[in-house]
């Protein structure tokens, strides 16, 4: 592990070609420093304004993720598949075109891969695996410094990562030391990928990035920063909310849409760790209810939260009337409300129009993130699609969206 002096150092140095930006020059309002969180995190060393730059960051290594229900997709564009894909003959890479093939991104990873000894012709290749494996493979285009860098941040080991690498092993010979970099990075981007988010509407394969500098952020569900990335993939980092000198600067790695529950086990299973923001403590998130149940007693209008919001055993409790309910009991409401979620069509507006009005909210108070979540996938799609304007339905929404919205937004993010 690099001492923080080190790591300050090398990160100033990966920076250091970005900080001048359309002309300005960005100084840095912070530093590296240990957190009471556990590891390093950044701080403030002066105050910062909303709307700040605080860096601009750029991946180390970019490409594919890696879950089994990956779609897909050309290697180099991203496009979905199509009848036109073909794998390249030298290292069985999925690519959409000729122009794809014929880039320098795919010039250097089918070096790489065109490089190892194949165990099968390349017909038989799985591109799938491949696909995959990709954003790891790249560590290996790395220099010295670069992967130092990449090193040097927070892996996650256990349970043991990079099945993608050693299956990949069925199709190719590579050297014990091109494997072991390949796991330490597949390690190192499950602690510290940002999943990279593509234009609206263009139908693309899900990527992710290894942002070394915005990695160092640690969490907080009341985040005092969000990030972008323009068409180079680059990340600009700003304070959304003003931020005192010595203060943590943090960022969300889970939906700030979700409720406690929702977040804290997605940050487990994910992060591992169990979030203790103030957020997470307050049961009802700062007055948003956002994880809301309505009350198991069938007359009373009640909605549920939980009492110790950060014991995941903990209890639940109706506003209204009172009533306790196990832990267990809610979990299994959750689970089949999550079912019933598993059966949407989300490409199909009026089906989603119709569970929303008709059926979910029979069932979960208006505040509950599956209808908050609904509501912005409607006003997603209505304000885009033709002749389904948002405006036209503004009416049915009025009461529930914009005050709901307006005030979600405000309690979570802003303050
Ligand atoms: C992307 S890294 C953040 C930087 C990290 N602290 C370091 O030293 O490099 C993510 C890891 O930091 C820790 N972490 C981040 N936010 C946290 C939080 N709110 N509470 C506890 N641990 C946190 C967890 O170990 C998590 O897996």
């Amino acid at each position: 592990m690099l001492s923080l002096e080190q790591l300050s150092q090398i990160v100033k140095e990966h920076l250091g070609l970005y900080m001048l930006i359309e002309g300005t020059q960005y100084t840095s309002k912070w530093i590296i420093s240990e957190s009471a969180l556990g590891g390093r995190g950044i701080f403030a060393t002066e105050d910062i304004m909303p709307g700040d730059v605080l860096f601009v960051d750029h991946p180390l290594i970019r490409g594919p993720r890696s879950g089994t229900t990956i779609q897909r997709g050309c290697t180099i564009c991203n496009k979905l598949d199509g009848d036109e894909f073909f794998k390249c003959p030298k290292c069985g890479l999925l690519l959409c075109s000729e122009q794809c093939q014929n880039t320098n991104r795919h010039g250097d990873d089918c070096d790489i891969i065109g490089g190892w000894t194949k165990k099968v012709p390349t017909e038989e290749i799985d591109d799938t695996l491949l696909s995959r494996a990709l954003t790891a493979i790249r560590s290996l285009l790395l220099n010295e410094e670069q992967k130092q860098l990449m090193l040097s941040l927070v892996a996650h080991m256990e349970p043991p990562h990079g099945s993608e690498i050693t299956r990949l092993k069925k199709y190719f010979d590579f050297s014990d030391e091109d494997e072991q970099m390949m796991i330490l990075a597949c390690c190192a981007l499950d602690a510290n990928a940002f999943q990279i988010a593509s234009p609206f509407g263009v139908k693309e394969m899900s990527t992710r990035g290894l942002y070394p500098v915005a990695a160092l952020m640690n969490h907080s569900c009341v985040s005092n920063t969000r990030y972008t990335f323009n068409s180079d993939l680059q990340m600009t980092v700003k304070a959304v909310k003003p931020i005192r000198s010595g203060s943590e600067i943090f960022t969300c790695y889970s939906g700030i849409l979700w409720g406690t529950p929702a977040r804290r086990t997605y940050l487990y299973k994910t992060k591992h760790f169990l979030c203790k923001c103030e957020r997470c403590a307050d049961p009802t998130e700062r007055g948003t209810l956002l994880a809301a149940l309505k009350c198991f007693v069938t007359e009373c209008p009640g909605s549920m939260l939980p009492v110790e919001p950060l014991k995941l055993s903990t209890r639940w409790r109706c506003l209204e009337c009172g009533l306790f309910v196990p832990n267990k009991n809610i979990c299994a409401v959750q689970g089949a409300l999550g079912s019933l979620m598993g059966t949407l069509d989300f490409d199909n507006v009026n089906e989603l129009e119709y569970f929303l009005l008709r059926r979910i909210i029979k069932f979960i108070p208006k505040t509950n993130q599956i209808v908050v979540d609904l509501q912005c996938r409607l006003i997603w799609e209505l304000g885009e699609s033709e002749g389904l304007r948002w405006h036209d339905k503004f009416r049915t929404y009025i009461g529930t969206v914009n005050t709901c919205h307006a005030y979600i937004f405000f309690n979570v993010y802003l303050l």
